[in-house]
């Protein structure tokens, strides 16, 4: 059984993916990292999923993730961080929801905005014209519609990072334990 963590883009999946699997013992997948990993190969040479998004635009990013969540669909024991988007297509929640269980890390909308808004470089999915707006729109569409996916939800705004990885392994431990005695 893996762990897969999702949320809105800032909320801190990649940050705490790898602290979790480093406490755990266990490997880290970033799926962001494994499309860097795979548009490598078209380009030649390594760059950012930033620069992806912007040269393949929204439907080739997802075309990308979706090719390289399917291949995730066999893998065990492992942390799993998607990015901010990924979960928004069914097929990749059925593709990864079979062996995960699935944890939404909730940031709180206004903290979220302003840790998002002042990254260096504002995410390319944003209205640069308004960015405040295009937040708030795409962080309600996919609040909504992430809170509808069956996982566990664990806000996380204004948490310690280790208070964070504690209640995931906690939660996932347990699960686990009552899974384990359900096959018995
Ligand atoms: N506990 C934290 N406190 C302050 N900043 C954080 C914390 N966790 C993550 N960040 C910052 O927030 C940003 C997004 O974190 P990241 O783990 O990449 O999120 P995600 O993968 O969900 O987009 C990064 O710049 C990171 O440095
Ligand atoms: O929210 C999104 O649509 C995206 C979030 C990013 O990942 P993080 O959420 O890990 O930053 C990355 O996949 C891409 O830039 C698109
Ligand atoms: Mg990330």
């Amino acid at each position: 059984m893996n762990i897969l963590l999702f949320g809105i883009k800032g909320c801190g999946k990649t940050t705490f993916g790898k602290q979790i699997a480093k406490k755990l013992g266990r490997a880290f997948i970033d799926t962001d990292h494994l499309i860097e990993d795979l548009y490598r190969m078209h380009r030649g040479h390594r760059v950012p999923c930033r620069e992806i998004f912007l040269e393949v635009g929204p439907a080739g990013f997802r075309a990308l993730e979706y090719e390289v969540i399917q291949s995730l669909q066999d893998v065990q024991n492992s942390v799993i961080a998607v990015g901010g988007g990924a979960m928004i297509m069914i097929e990749n929640v059925e593709a990864l929801s079979k062996s995960s269980h699935m944890f939404y890390l909730v940031f709180e909308k206004e903290p979220l905005k302003k840790r998002v808004l002042s990254m260096q470089d504002l995410p390319v999915f944003l209205d640069p014209n308004n960015p405040e707006s295009s937040f708030d729109r795409m962080y309600d569409e996919r609040d909504e519609y992430y809170r509808k996916l069956g996982a566990t939800e664990i806000n996380v705004t204004g948490m310690k990072d280790a208070d964070v990885v504690s209640a995931i392994c906690e939660i996932f431990d347990e699960a686990v334990r009552k899974k384990g005695s359900r096959g018995k």
